[in-house]
């Protein structure tokens, strides 16, 4: 055979070689794909998609970088944290995103020295090459999905980028739309001043917790909440000042009661707390310690503490009151209290 023959034949083999890695390569990326459509949450999506990347493409380490404030820090906060965030990922100066990804491409590399300041401890021992994957949320660089690999041929500054340009494009899609999702639920059911539930999820809440009571016969009461003369708070103080208040009882209410009870904001300065699992009796110690520790605990505002009081009355479930009745009872025995509270203020 003559040699432009075997070098024909050899380009020829080549091609077919890569076209295969590709066709292989997209059809992992659309087995990707496929399995993160069905999540629903922000999370789940994240868990999904890392493990599938990592999985599918036999990848040595996979990491999450972000640069605060990111659209999904509150994903990467305090108890909504999984074990594979606190694992996978962590926080970059938006400085140090920018330069790794200037205009937005996937940056690889085989020196990893250039790395050394945010390749994670735990991906080092093993990496010889890394790809990092813009990840872009409405026009806003905030993070970058770090691949390693033990093979440093594997992600070669050389070596095209349109797969992994189009991964990063479709990690980013997927997230921003799980994102809006969440967004239009929390909207739906949390109060935006305070942060707490509203009372939309209050009666879903009420009516579940009653459906339990009804079935397996256990204890379930309701605390119905007021600010103390609240009005007065805003006319003295202004509006914004009442804002802080109402946002400083529900904050004190939701650390004040235990993991199973929930705090809803019902209407203007109400809430409502429901305790799943406890008596009357129960709920009236927790009348009376909520009450207290607002008495005792003035709210800080601007150089001084602001007095803040709450009249708070309780009802429990009988296994036939309704959500209306309980609610009723709770607010007539907070109206008494009030009374007697304020003229006792007065005197
Ligand atoms: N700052 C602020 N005020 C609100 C908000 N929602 C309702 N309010 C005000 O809350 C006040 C509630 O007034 P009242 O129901 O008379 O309550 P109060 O002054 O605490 O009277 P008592 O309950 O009898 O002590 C009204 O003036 C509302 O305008 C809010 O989101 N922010």
């Amino acid at each position: 055979m003559s040699d432009t023959k075997i070098e024909l034949e050899r380009k020829l083999s080549s091609l077919l070689e890569n076209s295969r890695v590709n066709t292989e390569i997209a059809q992992k990326l659309f087995d990707i794909e496929t399995q993160i459509l069905t999540c629903t949450t922000s999370q789940a999506l994240l868990d999904q998609l890392l493990s599938s990347i990592k999985d599918k493409f036999n990848l040595t380490g996979i990491y999450l970088l972000l640069a605060e404030p990111t659209p999904i820090s509150y994903l990467l906060s305090g108890n909504m944290q999984s074990s594979w965030h606190q694992q996978n990922s962590k926080n970059i100066a938006i400085e140090q995103l920018q330069k790794i990804h200037p205009e937005r491409k996937p940056f690889l590399t085989n020196e990893l020295d250039v790395l050394r300041s945010i390749l994670p401890k735990s991906l080092t021992a093993q990496a010889q090459s890394a790809a990092l994957l813009p990840l872009v949320i409405e026009d806003k660089l905030f993070g970058s999905l770090l691949f390693t690999d033990n093979d440093k041929q594997r992600f070669q500054p050389n070596l095209g980028t349109l797969h992994l340009e189009q991964l990063a494009v479709k990690v980013s899609l997927c997230l921003s739309n799980a994102l809006i999702r969440e967004q239009l639920e929390y909207m739906a059911h949390y109060d935006r001043l305070t942060g707490v539930a509203n009372r939309r999820l209050m009666e879903v809440s009420i009516n579940e917790e009653l459906i339990r009571q009804r079935r397996y016969n256990v204890p379930f009461s309701l605390l119905f909440i007021d600010c103390n003369k609240f009005k007065q708070i805003n006319d003295t103080y202004g509006h914004d000042c009442g804002d802080k208040v109402l946002t400083y009882v529900a904050t004190q209410l939701k650390e004040l009661i235990r993991e199973n009870d929930k705090c809803f904001r019902y209407l203007g300065d109400e809430f409502v707390i429901t305790l799943a699992s406890q008596t009357y009796q129960e709920a009236l110690l927790a009348c009376k310690r909520l009450t207290e520790f607002f008495k005792n605990n003035p709210m800080p505002y601007q150089n001084t503490y602001l007095p803040i009081t709450i009249s708070c009355g309780a009802s429990a479930s009988d296994g036939i009151k309704t959500m209306e009745e309980l609610l009723k009872q709770a607010d007539e025995q907070l109206y008494l209290r009030k009374k007697a509270e304020v003229i006792n203020e007065d005197i």
